[in-house]
């Protein structure tokens, strides 16, 4: 049924890229935020410069993390540290939390000019998982996500909701780690293995495999090879949207 094992009775979507088209938001508002940090470093040090890669460092070192794992993990692939600092940190400031604070800045802006468009294949199949009695979360990192799910009226169609302010507040690891996924297995009351996931981020599949989860769906909407590293990081099945599902054409 809708593409899933017979046993699976609850869906656990990712939101950025999977039910809202917000990843390419959040990617575009990084790389502004990863540039001009750069850029200003480079002058600084007089070492090179050298821009944040949209196509392959936001898919390897930021998508699906949460905020501060996406900067520090990004950082550290350049050979950059810097301090924690604090969440409350104000966007100026060079730290993981204040380098973070500046990419929100601009992502909170782009949403507030541009809208949120969700993805109707999307739409259709949480009616449809509903309409089948299946139960539905969102596990999303992102701390924006009750200001997403309000402005495009998506919260209507879930049950349950694990983001990133609910991670801060119960200290669960963010993605690659499975546990806000295991998070929201729980608060549906089913087991892992009862429960698909669903991601487009490689950090989320991988996410979805280290907890065991019923199936992995990973959701391809770039093209070019991250269909296949969906595949290596945990994907059971790669498709490019879920109208795919429903259709049974995957
Ligand atoms: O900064 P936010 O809104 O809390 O989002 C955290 C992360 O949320 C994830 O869903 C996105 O894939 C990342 O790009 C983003 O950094």
């Amino acid at each position: 049924m809708l593409g899933l094992p017979d046993h699976v009775t609850a869906c656990l979507f990712d939101m950025d890229g999977v039910l809202t088209q917000t990843a390419t938001v959040h990617n575009a508002a990084w790389t502004e935020t990863f540039d001009d940090f750069l850029r200003r470093r480079s002058e600084r040090t007089g070492e090179p410069f050298t821009a944040f890669d949209p196509h392959s460092d936001y898919p390897k070192y930021v998508d699906g993390r949460t905020r501060a794992d996406g900067v520090r993990t990004f950082l550290a692939s350049r050979g950059i540290t810097l301090p924690d600092g604090d969440p409350d940190d104000p966007p100026e400031a060079d730290t993981v939390n204040g380098v973070g604070n500046r990419k929100n800045v601009i992502l909170v802006r782009r949403i507030k000019e541009d809208g949120v468009a969700v993805y109707d294949g999307s739409v259709d199949y949480l009616r449809a998982a509903r309409k089948a009695g299946l139960k539905t979360a969102v596990v999303s990192a992102s701390a924006n996500t009750p200001d997403i799910l309000r402005i495009t009226g998506l919260g209507d169609l879930l049950d349950a909701r694990v983001d990133g302010n609910v991670a801060r507040a119960e200290k669960l690891p963010g993605k690659p780690q499975p546990d806000t996924f295991l998070r929201g297995a729980e608060l549906l009351g089913v087991a892992p293995k009862d429960a698909a996931v669903f991601e487009d981020a490689l950090a989320g599949v991988a996410a979805g495999r280290a907890g065991n989860f019923g199936i992995v769906i990973g959701v391809d909407r770039v093209g070019g090879t991250h269909g296949a590293d969906l595949k290596t990081h945990g994907a059971d099945v790669v498709v490019r949207d879920l109208s795919e599902l429903l259709e049974g054409t995957a």
